[in-house]
């Protein structure tokens, strides 16, 4: 979980780059104290022929000075001074920019880490678009939080501190009015502050619905107007966007207005504060001059002091966004179990043993389910519609720890394999093969090195040869998103030979033949029957040309798997 203590902790990781920037903008700051102040100090000391301090250095420097000469010294100063003053500006930011980016970047791969390690039941009820938002706009958030604060806060304070001590040694009453007056302002700015954490985490949350539904609509595009429901879907994006330009409208307009609230009330300080000088004067406390040099310093006060307000809006923005970056830390990680046994080396049995599972928000799916699957065998597992049989292969599949029961390879349990391993050594094909947009050779190897007459053999058995000989850029097609070049059951069959090729010691074949036509996919499950047998094979489907390719048949009944003999089915 992210908290600001841990960001405090990730800051103190740069302690030598945020001295030294800090050293860097401390300079930067003293520099630009007497740009605006020399050339206007040329007016008086050789215009109106009034020698002053900047002459006479000018003169114990260069020797006696000509107006020619005092103009070009004042111009030369004030160049190098604006350089120095942008050079050592674009130090300090490359400094504190790097601080932020870079702990900005540690967030985002923290987030990501999470995400690669998602149980896949919680994956399953993730919102895309919204995932994405958080990973951009709340990160964003803090890092314009970490921006401000560390590259402001010390230089601000500092100033502050500094005018206060001046004040103090100038009138002790007028500074300790001034050193009394901060702290309250900056107390009373942070409770005004506070609400602002509700209107930014709003703005965040809109964008978020946004994103998520403009991503559903896109990545459902053909749907959408195959049913000609353009207007209804876009009318609704309008309608988020409308949302999202109030949330943001209501965040930036109420921010802005209580931030000049918060500086209104030093602001009114402030006034108090000139009243009273003029007062001290009154009373003989306090010279004219005194006072007027009092004023001069409340000005220099004005900045670090709006700086210190910003930076609380900032912090409540960003409190509000790592509420929401903690929320995606809680999704529920997919357990790890220790990698003791590797049961993979020979052809494997599978048992369930009294195998329990539901999904996040679902009835229970089985329960109490026993079975027992045989190497080196065809086994159909057929049921009705909806009744688990998908649930059941992606348990042995390894994409869902059950929540009660067992299930074991060769004797070994999935908890001392991993999930992981079970994976790599499982192919599990589904009706809708989802490709990569990439080549067809990364859809086939996954970038795995394979020989290409391997390649070209997967194909063959798989019955897609032929097809792609004939496509120009053969293997190096690229398929398109979604693999959108390629039909139906060319898709099942590129994800059916990606299973030859791998040589998995599970193959799960989940209504993966269902959009061939019955010739085909005859000729395919020829072509792979040796394949097949020579390892644990589950086919699902409905058909019953394909179920009579199996030699052993189980059935999804009731929550429960049922052995049937072939004969009976
Ligand atoms: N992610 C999920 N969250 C909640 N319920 C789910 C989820 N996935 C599937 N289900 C439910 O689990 C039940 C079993 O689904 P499953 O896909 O395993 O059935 P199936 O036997 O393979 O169906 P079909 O033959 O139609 O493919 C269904 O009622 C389905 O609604």
């Amino acid at each position: 979980m992210y908290s600001f203590k841990k960001l405090l902790n990730e800051i103190k990781k740069y302690k030598r780059e945020f001295i030294l920037a800090q050293i860097i903008a401390l300079i930067a700051t003293i520099i630009s104290i007497p740009i605006p102040l020399l050339m206007p100090l040329l007016i008086d000391e050789v215009l109106l022929h009034k020698p002053g301090l900047w002459t006479k250095t000018i003169s114990a420097v260069f020797g006696n000075c000509s107006a020619f000469c005092y103009v070009l010294v004042t111009l030369f100063v004030v160049v190098f001074l604006r350089s120095a003053f942008i050079a050592l500006n674009v130090a300090q930011t490359y400094f504190f920019e790097k601080i932020t980016k870079d702990i900005t970047y540690k967030i985002r791969i923290r987030v990501l880490e999470h995400l690669k390690r998602l149980s896949l039941n919680e994956y399953e009820n993730l919102k895309t678009g919204d995932i994405a938002s958080r990973l951009i706009s709340d990160v964003n958030t803090v890092e314009e939080f970490l921006i401000k604060s560390v590259s402001k806060f010390v230089i601000s304070a500092l100033t502050l501190i500094g005018v206060a001590v001046v004040l103090l040694l100038i009138n002790w009453k007028l500074g300790l009015f001034i050193l009394l007056l901060n702290p309250f302002v900056v107390v009373l700015s942070g409770k005004i502050a506070r609400k602002v954490k509700k209107y930014k985490r709003e703005q965040n949350k809109a964008i978020s619905i946004f994103q998520e539904a403009l991503i559903e609509t896109l990545e459902l595009f053909e749907q959408i107007k195959a049913y000609n429901k353009e207007n209804f879907f876009f009318k609704k994006l309008i309608g988020l966007s409308k949302e999202l330009k109030q949330k943001s409208f209501e965040f930036s307009y109420k921010s802005e207005a209580f931030s000049r609230a918060s500086f209104l009330i030093f602001l009114i300080g402030f006034e108090v504060f000139r009243a009273a000088g003029i007062l001290a004067v009154a009373y003989d406390t306090l010279s004219i001059g005194l006072m007027l040099a009092v004023f001069g310093y409340l000005w220099f006060m004005m900045s670090p002091m709006q700086e210190i307000i910003n930076i609380q809006y900032a912090y409540f923005g960003a409190k509000a966004a790592l509420e929401r970056i903690n929320e995606v830390l809680e999704l529920q990680k997919e357990p790890i179990f220790p990698h003791k046994k590797d049961p993979f080396s020979q052809n494997v049995t599978i048992e369930v043993k009294n195998l329990s599972f539901k999904y996040k928000e679902s009835d229970w799916i089985l329960k109490n389910a026993n079975a027992t699957i045989k190497p080196n065998t065809i086994t159909a597992l057929i049921g009705a519609s909806g009744g688990g049989k998908t649930t059941f292969a992606k348990l042995i599949s390894g994409f869902f720890v059950p929540n009660d029961g067992d299930i074991l390879y060769n004797g070994a349990s999935f908890k001392e394999i991993g999930l992981d391993k079970i994976r790599q050594n499982v192919a599990l094909i589904l009706q809708e093969t989802r490709l990569f947009n990439d080549t067809l050779r990364f859809n086939l190897t996954l970038g795995k090195n394979f020989d290409e007459q391997e390649i070209w053999e997967a194909l063959r058995l798989a019955e897609l040869k032929d097809t792609v000989e004939k496509w120009p850029e053969k293997l190096d097609t690229y398929v398109g998103k979604n693999g959108v070049k390629l039909s139906g059951g060319q898709k099942q069959r590129v994800a059916i030979a990606r299973a030859l090729l791998h040589k998995p010691k599970i193959v799960i074949l989940d209504e993966s033949t269902s959009a061939l036509d019955i010739e085909t996919e005859d000729k395919v499950f020829k072509n792979i029957e040796p394949f097949l047998k020579s390892r644990t094979s589950i086919i699902i489907a409905h058909r019953a040309e394909t179920i009579s390719k199996a030699e052993e048949i189980l059935m999804v009944k009731d929550k429960k798997i049922v052995t049937l003999s072939p004969k009976t089915s």
